[in-house]
C-alpha cells in the first residue's frame, strides 16, 4: 500500500491521483501518513501544512517524496526540511511509482533480520545511515566508504554489505594499520617464495582471497602511500603482481573501506592519493556517533546486559541507573556502550532491576571523568566535550538553567578537590570572591539538608 497525501485538493492535483490509482490501485489517499514509512505528498506550492507534515514525518524516519504538480516549489529547502526527494509530475505516474516502491524496497532490506540484527538501534539518525548503506550494496556496483569515529559499528556495516551482495563469496578483513610497507603490500598482493627475508612460503595475499566476495579495508587512511597506487590498480583494472614477481594476476571483488580519518583532509594534506580516495569514495556511509543517537542508548544498553547475563529479555534498569547510562558520555561508542553493559552484567544478579550498586565505580555519575578524557588530546577542548555531555543531557529533557548548574557544581567541586578544601584558594581558582563561594556552598548545603 502507498499513501498518497493531496495537500492542495485543487482540479490540478485530483487529476494526478487518478492518474496514480488508476496505474497502482493499491494507492490510498489519506490526510495524515499513515504506518508505511514511504509515501507521496501531492502539492504545488509551500504551506504550512507542508511544512507541519515535513517535521511531523521527517523525525519518524519517514521516507517522504514530494510531487509537486505545478511550479512554485523550492526543492532545497524542501529536501533539507526531510523530505527524501522533489518530483515534478510530467504526466506519468509509473516514474512516481517507481520512487516509492525502490522506497519501500529499501525499506524492507533495512528491516530484514540481516540488517537490523546487526546494526541494532531504531534511531532515525541510524536509519538514515542504513538506508545509505544498503542502497549501495544492493544497488550499486562500485566501492563503498564507510566513515565514523571508533566503535560506531563500520566494521559491522561492512560485513552486512557483504551479506547484502546476492552470491558473496569470501569476506576478507584487512587491518591497514598492519599492513608494512617494509613487505612491500605482502598482506594485500601476496608474495613469492624468498621474496624477502622470512618469505619462505608462497602467500596468495588478500585481494586473491577475497575474489569473487569482498575485500573489506578496515582504517584505510592508513594505508601506506607507497602501497595506495598499487591498490588503485587493482580497484581500478583487477590486475596485480605479487612481491617477488612479475607476473600479472587479476582477481574480482567488492571494495568495501572504513575510517575514522577525515580522508578529504588527509588528501589535501598530502597523506592520501586523490586518484585513490575518489575511486573508492564511489558511496558514502557515514555511521553516526552515539551522541547523535540518543534514543539507542537505553534500548541498546539494556539488551547487551541481557545478552552478557545470557537472558532472552532486555533487562529492565532503575530510574537512577536509567538516568545514569542515558546522561554518561561514550567517546568509545557502541564499544564503550557495550563494555559497560558487560561491566554492569558481571555485578547484577536476580530478575530485578539494575540498580546504582550495579554500575561500577568508576562509571557512576560522580566519576564520569574517565569516559570523557579517555578521548584523544585533538578533542579536547572545551566546547568538543561539553557538546558531547550536552546534547544528551538535552535529548533527556535537562533545561538550559539545570545545565547551568550542573557545570557550575562540577566546577567548583572540581577547584574545592584541587585545592584541597580551602575555600579562599579554590575561589581564587574559580575567579569568584571567597564570599561568593561561601553562599553557594551554603545554598547547596541547605538544599541538600532539605532533600
Ligand atoms: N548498531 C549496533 N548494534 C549493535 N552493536 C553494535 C552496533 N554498532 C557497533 N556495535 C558494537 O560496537 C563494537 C564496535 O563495532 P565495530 O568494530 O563495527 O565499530 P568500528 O566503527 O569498526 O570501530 P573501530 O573504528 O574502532 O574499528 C562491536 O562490539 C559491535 O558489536
Amino acid at each position: 500500500m502507498t499513501w498518497l497525501v493531496d495537500l492542495d485538493e485543487h482540479a490540478a492535483s485530483r487529476a494526478v491521483v487518478r492518474a496514480l490509482r488508476a496505474a497502482d490501485p493499491r494507492t490510498e489517499v489519506v490526510r495524515a501518513p499513515r504506518a508505511e514509512p514511504s509515501g507521496l505528498v501531492l502539492c504545488s506550492r509551500e504551506s504550512a501544512a507542508l511544512d507541519e507534515l515535513l517535521s511531523a514525518t521527517a523525525g519518524a524516519g519517514w521516507h517522504v517524496i514530494v510531487v509537486a504538480v505545478e511550479k512554485g516549489l523550492e526543492p532545497w529547502s524542501v529536501l533539507a526540511r526531510g523530505a527524501a526527494d522533489v518530483l515534478t509530475w510530467d504526466g506519468d505516474p509509473e516514474a512516481v511509482l517507481a520512487r516509492v516502491a525502490r522506497a519501500r524496497e529499501v525499506d524492507e532490506l533495512v528491516r530484514a533480520p540481516q540488517v537490523s540484527a546487526t546494526l541494532r538501534g531504531s534511531s532515525p539518525a541510524l536509519a538514515a545511515a542504513l538506508r545509505d548503506l544498503v542502497t549501495a550494496a544492493r544497488f550499486a556496483r562500485g566501492p563503498i566508504l564507510i566513515l565514523g569515529e571508533t566503535g560506531t559499528g563500520k566494521e559491522l556495516a561492512a560485513r552486512v554489505a557483504h551479506r547484502m551482495e546476492s552470491g558473496s563469496g569470501p569476506l576478507v578483513v584487512v587491518d591497514c594499520t598492519t599492513v608494512v610497507p617494509s613487505l612491500s603490500g605482502s598482506e594485500l598482493f601476496g608474495h613469492e617464495k624468498g621474496a624477502f627475508t622470512g618469505a619462505v612460503n608462497v602467500r596468495i595475499g588478500a585481494c586473491a582471497a577475497a575474489n569473487g566476495g569482498t575485500l573489506m579495508l578496515d582504517e584505510v587512511g592508513e594505508l601506506p602511500l607507497e602501497l595506495q597506487s598499487e591498490l588503485l590498480r587493482v580497484v581500478q583494472e583487477g590486475t596485480y603482481k605479487r612481491v617477488g614477481s612479475d607476473t600479472w594476476h587479476t582477481t574480482r571483488f567488492r571494495l568495501v573501506c572504513a575510517t575514522n580519518r577525515d580522508l578529504a583532509e588527509e588528501v589535501r594534506a598530502g597523506r592520501f592519493r586523490a586518484d585513490l580516495y575518489h575511486r573508492i569514495a564511489a558511496s558514502t556511509v557515514r555511521m553516526p556517533p552515539l551522541r547523535d543517537r540518543p534514543e539507542d542508548v537505553v534500548p541498546l544498553f539494556t539488551a547487551f546486559v541481557a545478552e552478557a547475563e545470557g537472558r532472552r529479555e532486555p533487562v529492565r534498569l532503575t530510574s537512577w541507573v536509567e538516568r545514569a547510562v542515558r546522561a554518561r558520555a561514550y567517546p568509545g561508542n557502541l564499544r564503550d556502550l557495550r563494555q559497560l553493559a558487560q561491566r554492569v552484567a558481571a555485578r547484577h544478579v536476580g530478575p530485578g532491576p539494575v540498580t546504582p550498586g550495579d554500575l561500577p565505580p568508576a562509571d557512576r555519575p560522580d566519576r564520569a571523568g574517565p569516559a570523557v578524557s579517555a578521548e584523544p588530546d585533538e578533542d579536547r577542548d572545551l566546547g568538543t566535550l561539553l557538546a558531547r555531555v550536552v546534547r544528551v543531557h538535552l535529548a533527556a529533557g535537562t533545561n538550559l538553567r539545570d545545565l547551568r548548574e550542573r557545570v557550575a557544581e562540577v566546577a567548583v567541586d572540581a577547584a574545592l578537590s584541587e585545592a584541597g578544601g580551602n575555600v579562599r584558594a579554590a575561589a581564587v581558582r574559580l575567579g569568584v570572591t571567597d564570599r561568593a563561594l561561601h553562599h553557594r556552598l551554603a545554598e547547596a548545603r541547605k538544599r541538600t539538608a532539605v532533600s
